[in-house]
């Protein structure tokens, strides 16, 4: 991997031109046989007119075969401009959006992909080399819309052998019915699966339940309250909502746990709130843990997402206009871009 870090084209006179030392030290690499050489710029933004001169040299001396854009996913509207910049400067031909853990939710993903016409082929999840996430549609949609990746989270629990949902779990969650159960079963694999910020980010309402701060205070948190879980009987988990909640009860789980009441109740807070955002997901849970069962991959096409209607509302309001007119215009644009998004062929192309 090559590096262009430091080097400005007005230290030419200087030095070499990165331009030159990468056309040189490409000759070498292939002379040794090499297959792929990666070269990797410095971070630029559209301002940086000397950076960008530097990107167009090392573009004509170097003529890669593919470029990727790489793009910080959290950077909101402002990726149209900068997308676009990049594009009419190098011949783009798909896109790697990083920062995918954090709070972006990829409308700015939107804004690239249409900019640079070009596909999205990774998201970054992480700072490590296997945070790197082969993008898939669906998954993607999903997050951006707040319903969570259940595909996703399906896939990495029986990926990772955790506690699976059985059958009846199964049909009252995808009706949106959850237990104090089903959430003792969510935070336990969760503390499993790693890095807590990354996993609550494929299920709907938790990536906002979890608490701020550290990872390890994050980790730390959800630990007691498992361990007030754990205090829990049968009853309370199984059939939380007909059950009274009085101090009596809290103070038994609270002496149990060797937890205070108050870390009780903010238990028994975030299963209302967690337990609202999923039963508000309704119908279009049922539909993507039949899809995530089903197998379907991202070639699933339109009709595989439920409630278009209100998705395009959802998808309009975090879209910056101009990217519409790059799929014609109009009343049809929002559709045809979500389609061509959808329909998992590799590149969007926009209609003249
Ligand atoms: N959380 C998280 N951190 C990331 C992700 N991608 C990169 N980082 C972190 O962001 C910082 C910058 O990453 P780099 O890969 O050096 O970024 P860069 O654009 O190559 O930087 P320059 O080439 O120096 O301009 C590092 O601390 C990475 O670990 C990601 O997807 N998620």
């Amino acid at each position: 991997m090559l590096r262009g870090h430091g080097c400005r084209s007005s230290d030419a006179t200087m030095r070499p031109m990165p331009s030159r030392l990468q056309q040189r030290a490409s000759k070498r690499f292939r002379r040794e046989g090499f297959e792929i050489i990666i070269v990797d710029t410095s971070g630029r933004h559209k301002q940086e007119t000397a950076l960008f001169e530097e990107m167009e040299q090392l573009d004509r001396a170097l003529e890669p075969d593919h470029i990727i854009f790489v793009m910080d996913g959290s950077i909101g509207q402002a990726a149209f401009d900068q997308a676009r910049a990049f594009r009419q400067r190098v011949r783009v031909g798909s896109v790697i959006l990083t920062k995918m853990d954090g709070h972006a939710r990829g409308g700015g993903a939107l804004s690239a992909v249409a900019a640079t016409r070009s596909p999205i082929i990774f998201l970054g999840t992480g700072e490590h080399l296997d945070d790197l996430e082969e993008f898939q549609v669906q998954s993607f949609v999903g997050r951006l819309l707040g319903l969570g990746d259940v595909r996703g989270l399906v896939s990495t629990i029986a990926e990772a052998n955790l506690e699976n949902p059985d059958e009846e779990q199964m049909s009252r969650i995808s009706q949106g019915i959850l237990t104090l159960r089903d959430m003792q079963m969510q935070y336990t694999n969760v503390l499993r699966l790693g890095p807590l910020s990354k996993v609550a980010s494929m299920m709907p309402g938790m990536a906002e339940m979890l608490p701020k701060g550290s990872e390890k205070e994050a980790q730390t948190r959800v630990r007691n309250m498992l361990v007030i879980l754990d205090s829990m009987n049968r009853e309370e988990l199984d059939e939380t909502s007909s059950v009274r909640w009085d101090d009596s009860r809290k103070r038994r789980i609270a002496r149990g746990s060797g937890r205070s009441i108050q870390e009780v109740d903010e238990v028994l807070t975030q299963y209302k709130l967690i337990s609202k955002a999923w039963s508000r997901m309704g119908k279009n849970m049922k539909h993507l843990l039949q899809t995530a069962h089903g197998g379907v991959g991202h070639a699933g096409g339109l009709n595989s997402v439920p409630n278009v209607g209100s998705m395009e509302q959802h998808m309009q309001r975090m879209m910056d206009p101009r990217m519409l007119q790059q799929f014609g215009g109009g009343p049809g644009a929002l559709q045809r871009m979500m389609q061509q998004l959808m329909s998992g062929r590799a590149t969007i192309t926009p209609r003249r």
